[in-house]
């Protein structure tokens, strides 16, 4: 299959490279003529702009948008509107609002799959976890696609209508607030306690069968091991926070309790408030973990 992929920065340009080890053909643009370069000397066609990409597809295009939500959405979907028709089949795997991708799949003349994502870069070798919502056809017609850039066939699934997959990625993301801000507080308690502990061990012997064995404590122990059991300079400053935003706000309109997801997310609210760097254990931890998943910058204390 032919593939134009628009935003080539740590998601797309995973994108691309499991769509080529698959044997696809990429069309590839982003803003940033360094990305564009980059995936040329992988193997994919370099697009100058939106509209040069949708003229290489031909018809029958297939695009996967994996650029920031928002703004960036809507811009490269103004672009590419002109070039689209019913045959046509747009993928935005990025975290997008599921009521903005409702939005933009009844504006659009071409198939609009909301696809969410997760898995971080460290989907490069493993592949991704993706939840799409969308028409029946479309999903189809891009499973060589799903089945490329997921784990494999298990990894992605038609989660129902058009909205859904950015509704379940919300949701995913509300869990991760609330099971990082959970082994924070853990760690924490570790931490200031009675004992002198290892953390790194601590984290390692609870991943090695324990009940709360996980993806995160395994990034728990990454962060230990690579900043120091005290987490060295790293500060109580936990940055992001939309998706958490829209989980919390999501579940008062359903009256449904989400009181972990809320502490969590308050949690990054106030560090951003009261940091002084120095604080809480378990901010500090959030901080170094969304390193550790998604390689969101990490704040440092100043020395
Ligand atoms: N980093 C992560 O772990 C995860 C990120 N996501 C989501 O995936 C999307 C992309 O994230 P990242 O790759 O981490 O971001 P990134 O910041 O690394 O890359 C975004 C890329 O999009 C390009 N871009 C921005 N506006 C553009 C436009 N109008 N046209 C063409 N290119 C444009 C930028 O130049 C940049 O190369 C976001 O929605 C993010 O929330 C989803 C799951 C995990
Ligand atoms: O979707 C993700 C992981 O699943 C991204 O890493 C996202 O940025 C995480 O949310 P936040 O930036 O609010 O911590």
């Amino acid at each position: 299959m032919e593939l134009g992929v628009i935003g080539l920065g740590r998601m797309g340009r995973i994108v691309v490279d499991r769509c080529l080890a698959a044997g696809h053909d990429v069309v590839a643009f982003d803003l940033d003529e360094a990305a564009v370069a980059d995936v040329v000397d992988a193997g994919a066609t370099a697009a100058e702009s939106v509209t040069d990409l949708a003229d290489r597809l031909g018809a029958e295009k297939r695009v996967w948008l994996m650029v920031p939500a928002g703004d960036a959405v809507d811009a490269a979907l103004d672009d590419l509107e002109p070039h689209l028709s019913g045959e046509d089949v747009v993928v935005d795997g990025g975290n997008s609002h599921f009521e903005d991708s409702v939005r933009r799949a009844e504006a659009t003349e071409a198939a609009y799959l909301d696809c969410g994502t997760s898995g971080g870069p460290a989907g490069a070798e493993l592949g991704f976890s993706l939840m799409i919502g969308g028409p029946a056809w479309a999903y189809e017609e891009l499973t060589p696609v799903f089945d490329a850039v997921a784990t494999g066939p298990d990894g992605h699934d038609r989660m129902g209508r058009s909205g859904s997959g950015h509704y379940v990625k919300m949701v995913h993301n509300g869990v991760e607030y609330a099971l990082m801000q959970a082994y924070g507080e853990g760690f924490e308690l570790l931490h200031e306690g009675r004992y002198d502990l290892d953390m790194e061990s601590v984290a390692r012997t609870w991943n090695n069968g324990a009940v709360i064995r996980s993806w995160l404590l395994a990034l728990c122990e990454e962060a230990f091991r690579e900043e120091g059991d005290d987490l060295g300079d790293v500060a109580d400053h936990v940055a992001g926070g939309s998706t958490g935003t829209w989980t919390v706000q999501e579940a008062l309109a359903q009256e449904v309790p989400m009181p972990l997801v809320y502490a969590a997310l308050a949690e990054r609210f106030d560090s951003r408030a009261t940091g002084d760097g120095e604080g809480r254990f378990s901010r500090r931890l959030a901080n170094r973990l969304r390193y550790g998943f998604g390689r969101h910058e990490v704040a440092r204390r100043e020395e």
